[in-house]
């Protein structure tokens, strides 16, 4: 049986709001909550799975902290899903979704809080598959414009102003990308869309709400099709995206699913806010359950 007491925490220099202080001030309060943490940098993209495997493999940590965004969190996930080890989540990401989501404290000594006090939570990832190979998601992920954006946002803008560098994207490709209409296969029933956006959760970009239900502790996805045919409703789809309207915008509808399939090739693929190559792809849920800690969720379980 593993003491709560070793904590590994994981941090990726590359995630856009890394700071060692902040990182020096959570491993203070995680001392004084009577936790014994061991800080470990990712050398490069994907180390954070492989160092969160062994950790996990060792059985010396009850918990495994990503210090990171959302592309850290499902790193760490990924090497944790199906073993015992609890994840925690130190929110220093540029858009922190997941966190969001959860209500993970960003404050560093309520999260060390979190931590010491175990509680822990059964949350159901979802998996990717393209040619290219297979990733865990932890919050969400979309085929089409949406992908588009992450694809072409400039890791040196999103270093230097955040977000902001979405904004600049999205309005870049507002006039040039070409939408083109595709075949989504959502358990086996075809429907017709521009964009699909795969999420667990009820949030976009930050806080934004996306869907009226998370689907973080269920065996599903919510899975919303975009149908926009012009870059009029292009343009509006977006605003009432950041508006909180998108379930009553025109040419939208949400459905739920387990799993979904988009057979037409070249199209690009994102999750979590990274790009992951480009279609034909295949959605579905983690076989492997991930154990988190988070305050218990009442409000938002759908
Ligand atoms: N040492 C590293 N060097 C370069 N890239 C790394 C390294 N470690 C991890 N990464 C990559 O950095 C990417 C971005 O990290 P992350 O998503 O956590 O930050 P973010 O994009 O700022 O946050 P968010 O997704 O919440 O907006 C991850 O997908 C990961 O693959």
């Amino acid at each position: 049986m593993v003491s709560i007491k070793n904590v590994l925490v994981i941090t990726n220099p590359a995630a856009g709001h890394h700071n060692p202080s902040s990182i020096a001030r959570f491993v203070r309060h995680l001392r004084h909550a009577g936790l014994h943490p061991t800080v470990v940098p990712t050398r490069y993209r994907g180390h954070a799975t492989i160092l969160a495997r062994d950790a996990a493999a060792g059985g010396c940590y009850s918990h495994i902290v990503a210090a990171g965004g959302d592309g850290t969190i499902a790193e760490v996930a990924a090497g944790l899903a199906g073993t015992s080890a609890i994840l925690g989540i130190l929110p220093l990401g540029s858009a922190n979704v997941l966190a969001h989501e959860l209500r993970i404290p960003f404050d560093p000594a309520r999260n060390a809080e979190l931590i010491r006090g175990g509680h822990a939570a059964t949350l159901w990832p979802g998996t990717l598959h393209t040619p290219a190979g297979s990733h865990l998601f932890v919050q969400m992920a979309s085929i089409g414009f949406d992908a588009h954006i992450v694809h072409t946002t400039s890791t040196r803008l999103k270093a230097r102003i955040g977000r902001a560098a979405y904004a600049v994207s999205t309005l870049s490709s507002l006039a040039r990308y070409r939408l083109t209409a595709f075949t989504v296969m959502i358990d086996d029933v075809p429907y017709r869309a521009t964009t699909v956006i795969v999420s667990k959760g009820s949030l976009y970009a930050g806080k934004y709400r996306l869907t009226r239900h998370s689907a973080h502790q269920h065996n599903r996805f919510s899975v919303i099709l975009f149908d926009m045919s012009d870059r009029m409703t292009l343009a509006r789809t977006i605003l009432s995206l950041f508006l909180g309207r998108i379930e009553r915008q025109k040419g939208t509808r949400t459905v739920t699913a387990t799993t979904v399939h988009v057979p037409a090739a070249a199209l690009p693929i994102q999750s979590d806010g990274d790009a992951k190559g480009s279609s034909p792809v295949h959605l579905a849920l983690s076989p492997s359950p991930l154990r988190v800690a988070m305050p218990p969720l009442t409000a938002r379980a759908g």
